[in-house]
């Protein structure tokens, strides 16, 4: 007995992201016009344009190959397409016939695989179903069917317990396409699907995106060198040199265009090649001559008939072998019905939650980090000793007190409160620090970013009374100190140790201990009037401020991209 699953769905986000709506039959051709990407140069005022003013249309249920010699500007098109480049773009780009922005419906898979390596593909399909679809919209049952129609359909079932970081180079791209494929985009772009793999399984590959191009879907794709089997697989090739187009039509009619400009591909020769050999360069300068024949409607690929094309309508159906342990059962996913994904909450929950299995999965980063933090501790501990209790290494203390190994070894106060405000202290300085993390990270590229923070660390570790006494700052400095958020973090940790302290013990082979009584030092460091709550306070203050920022940059710039 069979299954019967109903998948073939369209789904539309809303411009506020929390709906999703089926949206059967229809067809999104991606048209843009004179495409323009232009770039700051080396030199100051100088620009660089990389497209030239392109035009193009990439059809619904047709497998459109982008070629060129490296550096004609292919990954620029598709960042462009899929919003990832926005600033500097000129032109107009319409998704689907009603001619709204529809770039919610692509899907963009780039040449990096990204998964969790520690989650099977199994688990890696259910949390990207629960993460795209709400339990009330379908339940895990139905989830779990259109997993398995998806896995078994590209060939994936097999591997469905192993861990994603096991699985070959092929079985990754498929497991990437799978992912996008259970909110069922409109429009895939992949950039570069087949590098890095064998002759048969770009062949596989090649015939899982023809396939899924038959279904109605746009599938657009960057590709080097295709061997004539792969090339003659595409409905439409669009070929990029210096920025222009230079060819746009089928893949068939590709020797007789280059005839028309003098250039004739030799017998047995692979016309792909041949193709990017003359765009190179190769046979002289052809890119203008080129540019403009590739103008004349004749080579457009015009061929509207799209019955080959089996559209996205509501009674497709898809079957799927019987799964141990059920019956015979016909899951029909009304087609009428609005698919909506999880609230915001519960999808930070299912993201927290994935978060703490990868890392408690992941035997490298957590255990030896662990063990290192142990080892790392107790060697602090000992090395610093009894100077919670010896007046004599008051002062030492302060440049090491970090964690609560630490506290215990050097013979701190064992008192409740302290312990807890030394805690809550490195908590929240430890939060703090992750926040402005990701607050550049919003901000800045990952380059930028690391010397960004560097001189950020040492603004507030210098600032923070800890490298230099806050008594040794003038008073200008003082002032500026307060902008670094350890200088709180510091006090508190004082405060927690020292405040309200009994003197420590002078030892006996030590005549004078000069830190034996906790208000001198704290006077010595400029500490001492600290006020724990109000530092917590504006601890969480500077912390809700780096995360309300970066969640604005971050917001900015996803609506940028759409
Ligand atoms: N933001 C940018 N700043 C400066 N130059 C850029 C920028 N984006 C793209 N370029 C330049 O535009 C040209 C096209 O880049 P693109 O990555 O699109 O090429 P490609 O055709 O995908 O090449 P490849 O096949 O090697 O990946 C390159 O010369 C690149 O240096």
């Amino acid at each position: 007995m069979k299954l019967k699953i109903l998948d073939k769905m369209e789904f539309e986000f809303q411009e506020n992201g929390s709906m999703l709506k089926n949206n059967m039959g229809q067809d999104y051709d991606i048209e843009f016009r004179d495409l323009f990407y232009r770039v700051k140069g080396q030199r100051q005022k100088e620009q660089k344009t990389v497209l030239k003013g392109i035009s193009g249309t990439f059809r619904a249920g047709e497998l459109t190959a982008i070629m060129g010699p490296s550096g004609a500007g292919k990954s620029t098109l598709m960042n462009i397409l899929t919003g990832f480049s926005a600033e500097g773009v000129e032109g107009s780009i319409k998704f689907g016939n009603n001619g709204g922005n529809m770039r919610k419906k692509c899907c963009y898979i780039t040449q990096d695989d990204h998964f969790y390596n520690f989650f099977s593909v199994e688990e890696s399909m259910m949390l990207a179903a629960s993460l795209k679809i709400s339990d009330k919209s379908m339940n895990i049952r139905e989830k779990k069917l259109l997993i398995e129609s998806i896995l078994e359909s590209l060939k994936l079932k097999t591997t469905k317990s192993n861990r994603c970081g096991s699985l070959s180079g092929g079985q990754k791209k498929r497991l990437s396409i799978a992912l996008e494929l259970i909110h069922n985009p409109a429009v895939l772009l992949l950039d570069e699907p087949t590098t890095g793999l064998d002759s048969s399984t770009t062949s596989d590959t090649m015939q899982l995106l023809q396939g899924l191009a038959n279904e109605g879907r746009s599938i657009i794709c960057t590709i080097h060198q295709p061997s004539t089997h792969v090339y003659e697989m595409f409905n439409q090739v669009y070929v990029l040199s210096q920025g222009y187009c230079v060819y746009q039509g089928s893949p068939h009619k590709t020797v007789d265009f280059l005839a028309t400009v003098g250039l004739h591909c030799p017998p047995y020769h692979n016309p792909a090649d041949f193709l990017l050999e003359c765009v190179n360069g190769d046979y002289g300068d052809f890119v203008d001559v080129l540019k403009e024949e590739s103008q004349k409607a004749e080579w457009y690929y015009n061929n509207n008939n799209k019955s080959n094309m089996r559209t996205l309508e509501a009674g497709n159906e898809i079957q799927v072998p019987k799964m141990s342990g059920t019956s015979e059962v016909s899951v029909t996913f009304d087609a009428t019905k609005h698919i909506y994904p999880p609230p915001e909450w519960m999808r930070l929950w299912m993201l927290v939650g994935r978060c703490h299995v990868q890392i408690l999965r992941n035997w490298t980063t957590t255990h030896l980090k662990l063990l290192l933090h142990i080892v790392c501790a107790v060697l602090v501990g000992f090395l610093y000793g009894d100077s919670g209790s010896n007046a004599n290494k008051q002062l030492i203390i302060f440049s090491s007190i970090y964690s609560i190994i630490i506290y215990i070894l050097t013979d701190q106060y064992m008192e409740f409160d302290r312990i807890v405000k030394f805690i809550l202290t490195c908590m929240v300085v430890t939060l703090c620090a992750e926040g402005m993390g990701m607050l550049v990270a919003t901000i800045l590229s990952p380059v930028n970013g690391v010397f960004v923070i560097s001189i950020i660390t040492c603004f507030t570790l210098i600032y923070s009374g800890f490298l230099i006494y806050l008594t040794h700052m003038s008073a200008p400095m003082r002032l500026i100190s307060y902008l670094s958020p350890i200088r709180f973090g510091m006090e508190n940790l004082t405060s927690s140790v020292f405040l309200n302290r009994a003197d420590v013990q002078c030892p006996s082979n030590v005549i004078y201990c000069h830190f034996k009584s906790a208000k001198t030092l704290l006077k010595f460091v400029g500490m001492e009037s600290i006020n724990y709550g109000l530092n917590l306070l504006i601890l969480f203050l500077n912390l809700a401020v780096y995360k309300i920022i970066a969640y604005i940059t971050l917001k900015r710039k996803v609506n940028q991209a759409n």
